[in-house]
C-alpha cells in the first residue's frame, strides 16, 4: 500500500537544480534508507516529504488522511537550554496533542529510551546520544505512520549507534514505517528493506536489500583439494588461480573453515571480507 508518492519532484535554490525529477513511491511498511555523497540532495528530499520544504515543480500525494509523519532533523533545534519534559511538553503542545495525552506519554517515551532520570536536566548538558533520543522521542509523540530520521547515527559512539538501531527496529515492528539517511552499510541493513542511492539530486539506484547478497569471507588458500574445501559447512564457492584457490564463504562459519583448513594441511594466505552491498554503494558514488 502506498503512503507517499513523489511525482516528478524539482527543487531549485537560486537557478541552482537540487532535485532532479524524482518519481517514487513510499511504501508502507517498506523502510528505506537514502544515501549519496554530500550535497546529493537527500535532506532536501526529506524535508519536501514531510512538506517543510515546498518543491519547485511536481507533486508529493499522501495516500491516506491524516497520514502523521515524525521528523528527525540531521541537527537539533536551538532549544538546548530546556529540560526534556520542558521541551517535549512544548513540541507536543506545537503537534496539538492535548496537554492530558503528553503528561502520559512523555514518562512512557522517556522510561523506554532510558531517559527519565534526567527529565528535568537541561538538554545542553546531555551527550550526543542523549539529544538524539529527546529528537526521536518529539518525533513520535503522535505515533507516527511514517518516520523520518536525517543521518541519525552520524557522530555517535558504535554502542549508541546500535540502541538507537535497536529502537527505531522496534518502531518498525509496532507497524511505524522509517526512512532515513545513512552511510554505513551493516547497520542500514538492520532497518532497511530498501534502499534508494541519490547523486546529484537524481535516483542512481534503487534496491531491494533481500536481493543484494550478505558479506562474504574470501579466503585465499593453497595446499589443499578444492574438493575437500566443497565439503566444508558454509562454503559458498570455489575459484583456482593458478596454485591458489579462493573460497568465498559465510561469515559466521569462516572460523570453522579456517581451523578446517589448517587441520588438512591448507595454508592460509589472506582472509577478506566481500561486501556485495558496499560494493555496490561503491560502483554508484563513484560511476554515475
Ligand atoms: N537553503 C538552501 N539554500 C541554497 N542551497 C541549499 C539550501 N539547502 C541545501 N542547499 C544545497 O542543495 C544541495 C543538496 O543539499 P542537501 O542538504 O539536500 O544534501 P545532502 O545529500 O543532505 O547532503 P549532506 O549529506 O551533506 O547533508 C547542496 O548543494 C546544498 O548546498
Amino acid at each position: 500500500m502506498k503512503l507517499i508518492s513523489l511525482e516528478n519532484i524539482n527543487k531549485t535554490y537560486s537557478g541552482k537544480t537540487v532535485i532532479q525529477d524524482i518519481s517514487l513511491d513510499i511504501l508502507k511498511h517498506q523502510s528505506m534508507v537514502f544515501m549519496g555523497t554530500n550535497g546529493a540532495g537527500k535532506s532536501t528530499l526529506l524535508k519536501i516529504i514531510t512538506g517543510l520544504l515546498l518543491p519547485s515543480s511536481g507533486r508529493v500525494i499522501k495516500h491516506s488522511k491524516p497520514l502523521h509523519i515524525g521528523y528527525v532533523p540531521e541537527r537539533f533545534p536551538n532549544l538546548l537550554r530546556f529540560t526534556p519534559l520542558e521541551y517535549l511538553n512544548y513540541m507536543g503542545r506545537i503537534q496539538g496533542i492535548p496537554v492530558m495525552e503528553l503528561e502520559k506519554r512523555i514518562p512512557i517515551l522517556l522510561d523506554r529510551l532510558a531517559l527519565s532520570h534526567v527529565k528535568n536536566k537541561r538538554i545542553d548538558t546531555f551527550s550526543k546520544g542523549m539529544v538524539q533520543k529527546i529528537g526521536i522521542i518529539q518525533s513520535i509523540l503522535r505515533k507516527p505512520d511514517l518516520l523520518i530520521l536525517d543521518e541519525p547515527l552520524s557522530g555517535l559512539d558504535i554502542h549508541t549507534q546500535n540502541e538507537l538501531v535497536h529502537i527505531m527496529a522496534e518502531f518498525k515492528d509496532e507497524g511505524i514505517t522509517i526512512i532515513l539517511t545513512y552511510h554505513e552499510s551493516d547497520i542500514l541493513l538492520k532497518i532497511a528493506e530498501r534502499i534508494v542511492i541519490l547523486g546529484e539530486g537524481q535516483i542512481k539506484g534503487d534496491y531491494h536489500v533481500k536481493d543484494i547478497d550478505k558479506p562474504q569471507m574470501v579466503i585465499e588458500t593453497s595446499g589443499i583439494d578444492e574438493q575437500i574445501i566443497h565439503t566444508f559447512n558454509g562454503i559458498l564457492r570455489v575459484s583456482k588461480n593458478g596454485e591458489t584457490l579462493q573460497a568465498h564463504a559465510l561469515q559466521e562459519k569462516s572460523d570453522n573453515i579456517l581451523l578446517e583448513i589448517l587441520n588438512k594441511g591448507g595454508k592460509i594466505h589472506s582472509v577478506g571480507v566481500h561486501d556485495p552491498l558496499n560494493q555496490l554503494i561503491m560502483e554508484n558514488y563513484v560511476n554515475k
